[in-house]
């Protein structure tokens, strides 16, 4: 099988994870089972198929390096888990717009290059699949480089909270430019939007009315320190918090953001935790005789690996969708693997559309 050329937009941990994954992956046993991945081989493509040909950045300290180095540089801190060698793909200056915050302005130096023609790199490298991990909050640029995809006829993974698969308008530019697109906003392996959406289900499966819940999360990667600029992190409220109602029937069914009863979203920074996240998370209920009911747990997690597996099955099934010539949001995908797809399914069934998506006998 031939490789799948890739792109990435945003060199941070979770770019860090994926790259290393890859590496770590490459000589798993085809016919075997790996930790965080759906498939070693997915449809017809091995992990090491995925490649990187191109990534752009706007930090001085990565703009110019080889992909392998400006994975360890500047703020990322993420856990080791591979040494990659060098890739021969030097990251590039991509276009700023709004993707460098307050807290972003205050920690690392903007490079002085001048951005290059995003639409040119990704033709002159032959990019099937561009990976879009801007920070939280940069509405702006990840729609900019939406758009470079689709001029460049380039598959679109969206991994952050900014609504483009899941809004119509968006969607219908990727069906009518013919190319596919999975997203919107990394929902990782175990983490705290999918571990709390099945609570909150079990809690209506065995009969307990869920009356109010919330989700505390403090991390120490640049993804929390950007969101202490609350105006930031709008969309990634409404998508967590959509994550987790729209799974349930109940008083909190569908509720956004907005509702009293649910909290959901990045507390805090906490600059120690490195990229380790902890996530908080209550539900309170009424069972039998409608007498309270409380659950509580904790959830410790290294943040970006913990999505990269999802990120490398979405670029399989998206050069997928390339390969088989079908443009637009994939549903499949896009509801399996992340919190805000353009229509919500339960994980299971979630799962089974994008096993039989792969199989070809699900469209889309
Ligand atoms: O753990 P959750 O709720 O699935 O969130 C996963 C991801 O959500 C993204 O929005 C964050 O920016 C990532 O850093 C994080 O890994």
């Amino acid at each position: 099988m031939t490789a799948i050329r890739v792109a990435i937009v945003g060199v941070g941990n979770c770019a860090s994870s994926l790259v290393q994954g890859v590496e770590y992956y490459k000589d798993a046993d085809p016919q075997g089972t790996v930790p965080g991945l759906m498939h070693v081989t997915f449809g017809d493509y091995h992990v090491s198929d995925v490649q990187f040909v191109a990534a752009f950045d706007v930090d001085d300290k990565k703009v110019g390096k080889d992909l392998a180095e400006a994975i360890n540089s500047s703020e990322n801190n993420t856990i080791k888990i591979a040494e990659v060698p060098t890739t021969g793909v030097t990251v590039q200056r991509g276009h700023t717009l709004d993707g460098i915050g307050k807290y972003y302005a205050l920690t690392i130096d903007e490079s002085p290059a001048e951005p290059v023609d995003v639409v040119q790199a990704l033709r002159d490298a032959e990019v099937d699949v561009l990976v879009s991990y801007l920070p939280v909050g940069s509405e702006e640029a990840d729609k900019f480089y939406a758009q470079c995809a689709i001029d460049a006829g380039v598959a679109f993974v969206n991994a952050l909270p900014v609504f483009i698969a899941s809004d119509p308008e968006w969607a219908q530019k990727f069906a009518d430019a013919g190319v596919p697109i999975i997203g919107d906003d990394i929902k990782s392996q175990v983490g705290a939007t999918i571990t709390h959406r099945v609570m909150a289900k079990l809690f209506e499966q065995r009969g307990v009315v869920l009356d109010r819940t919330y989700q505390l999360n403090v991390g120490g990667n640049m993804d929390f320190k950007n969101m202490l600029e609350r105006e930031r992190l709008e969309s990634k409220k409404i998508s967590k918090t959509q994550a987790v109602t729209s799974n349930l029937d109940g008083p909190l069914a569908g509720v956004g953001a907005d509702d009293r009863n649910v909290h959901i979203g990045p507390s805090d920074y906490v600059a120690w935790l490195d990229d380790r996240k902890w996530a908080y998370v209550r539900l309170e209920g009424r069972a039998f005789g409608d007498v309270p009911l409380n659950l509580e747990y904790k959830l410790e997690v290294w943040d970006s690996p913990n999505s990269a597996g999802i990120i490398i099955d979405a670029i399989r099934a998206a050069k997928i969708a390339k390969d088989r010539g079908i443009g637009g949001a994939l549903l499949s995908a896009s509801s399996y693997l992340m919190k805000s797809p353009p229509e919500q399914r339960e994980d299971t069934e979630g799962r089974a559309k994008l096993e039989a998506f792969i199989a070809g006998t699900e469209e889309r």
